[in-house]
């Protein structure tokens, strides 16, 4: 038995839902460009739920039951109020999902039906759970969600309290156009071994969010920003970025597992950035980032992946650094829940091995021998 580290090139599954061939990206067979171009996040999680673009019956029911579910239990709020208000963002999402398990009395219902009802419902209630955790730590009493036609807008809105723009809403929804599913990634894989197991839907959403929350995975975004801010300026970039390219030294939000010749969403948060710049009059963000991309690409050949520029749209939108990766969650519920529910459908235990590297031939020596 021999290791691959990090399972790469692995086929752990087969799965219907999203694919990377030769570099391009489809959910369902539809190119992720096309999508972006065309598809709102709703039409996407019914794509990635039901396997078909949603008919405008289809869509608005589905938007329907988005405006039912997004209101999250009192408990849940109550709960809220009690985290540490410096409680990472990720940490108080996953919390807050586990808590929202409690109080949903079909939690372990394990028919098909009732798994889907509760996919519909996560989609719906997690926006408002960082919605109002981002209000709460201000001091600020959360803001219930509005009837509304979209996810983007109602998690906007329930964040600042007033009417979203109309520029946000777009921009916000492509971005979760983009993220919203990636074949057997890291929090996806983490979310089939958890439900594998024939455990419940929100144990494999509370699975994935934990996932990813890291640095190499959604963690990466916010780390983009966090670098940004560090590097301040056009002018630092270059003695910023061979600094760290001399000490070996992650740059954040470039290079994939999967994607060797560039990310083909990267283009489209790309150029949101730069036209969010436009509108804001603060073009830093985006020229700071295309030095890098300029140096890294040029120097090292690693190709900006989707957290990139994911970075510089969210804070043009004026969206707190640490809430990025929640918004990655958002996104991601989708195809959380997708996998989830394809799992279950033809399901195995997911239990591979480990090629053993520890000492061989020893015997046990009583605590008053060592
Ligand atoms: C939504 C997402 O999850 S997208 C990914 C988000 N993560 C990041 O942006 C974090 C930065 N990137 C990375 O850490 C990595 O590129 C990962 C985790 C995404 C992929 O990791 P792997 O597939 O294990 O990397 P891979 O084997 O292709 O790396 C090859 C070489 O490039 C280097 N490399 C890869 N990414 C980077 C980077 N961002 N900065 C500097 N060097 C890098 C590796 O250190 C390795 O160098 P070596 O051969 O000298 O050891
Ligand atoms: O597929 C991956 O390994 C990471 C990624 O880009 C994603 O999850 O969107």
């Amino acid at each position: 038995m021999t290791a691959t580290k990090g399972l790469e090139g692995i086929v752990a599954t087969t799965s219907s839902i999203s694919s990377i061939i030769d570099g391009v990206l489809t959910y369902r067979g539809i190119d992720i460009d096309d999508l972006a171009e065309n598809a709102t996040f709703e039409e996407v999680a019914y794509l990635l739920w039901y396997g078909k673009l949603p008919n405008a019956a289809e869509l608005e029911q589905l938007i329907k039951d988005f405006n039912t579910y997004a209101p999250i239990p009192k408990a849940v709020i109550e709960q809220l109020k009690l985290y540490p208000k410096d409680a990472n963002s990720m940490a108080a999402l996953r919390t807050a999902v586990s808590c929202l398990a409690l109080y949903d009395e079909e939690a372990n219902d394990m028919t098909p039906e009732s798994n889907l009802r509760k996919a519909i419902k996560l989609q719906a209630q997690i926006p408002t759970i960082i919605a109002a955790f981002a209000r709460i730590r201000e001091g600020k009493e959360p803001v219930a969600p509005k009837q509304s036609q979209s996810i983007a807008e109602n998690f906007l809105y329930m964040l600042i309290g007033t009417e979203p723009d109309k520029v946000a809403v777009q921009a916000l929804d492509t971005a979760l156009v983009l993220h919203a599913d990636h074949e057997l990634n890291a929090s996806t894989f983490a979310a089939r071994v958890t439900v594998a197991t024939l455990s419940d839907i929100y144990s494999g959403v509370v699975s994935a969010i934990g996932a990813l929350k890291g640095p190499l995975h959604g963690g990466a975004n916010e780390a983009v920003m966090a670098m940004l801010e560090d590097i301040g300026t056009v002018d630092n970039v270059d003695s910023y970025v061979h600094d760290k390219m001399a000490k070996k030294q992650l740059i954040m939000g470039f290079g994939h597992r999967v994607y060797k010749n560039g990310d083909p969403r990267a283009k489209h948060l790309q150029k949101m950035s730069q036209e969010l710049g436009k509108i804001t009059g603060n073009m830093n963000w985006y020229d700071m980032s295309i030095k890098i991309e300029d140096i890294v690409t040029g120097e090292k050949g690693l190709k900006p992946n989707v957290d990139f520029y994911s970075a510089s749209v969210y804070t043009s939108l004026e969206i707190p650094r640490d809430l990025f990766t929640p918004i990655f969650a958002i996104s991601r519920a989708s195809g959380w829940t997708a996998h989830i529910l394809e799992q279950f459908d033809n399901n195995r235990l997911i239990r591979p091995r480990a090629e053993y590297t520890g000492p061989v031939n020893q015997k046990y020596v009583s605590i008053e021998n060592r």
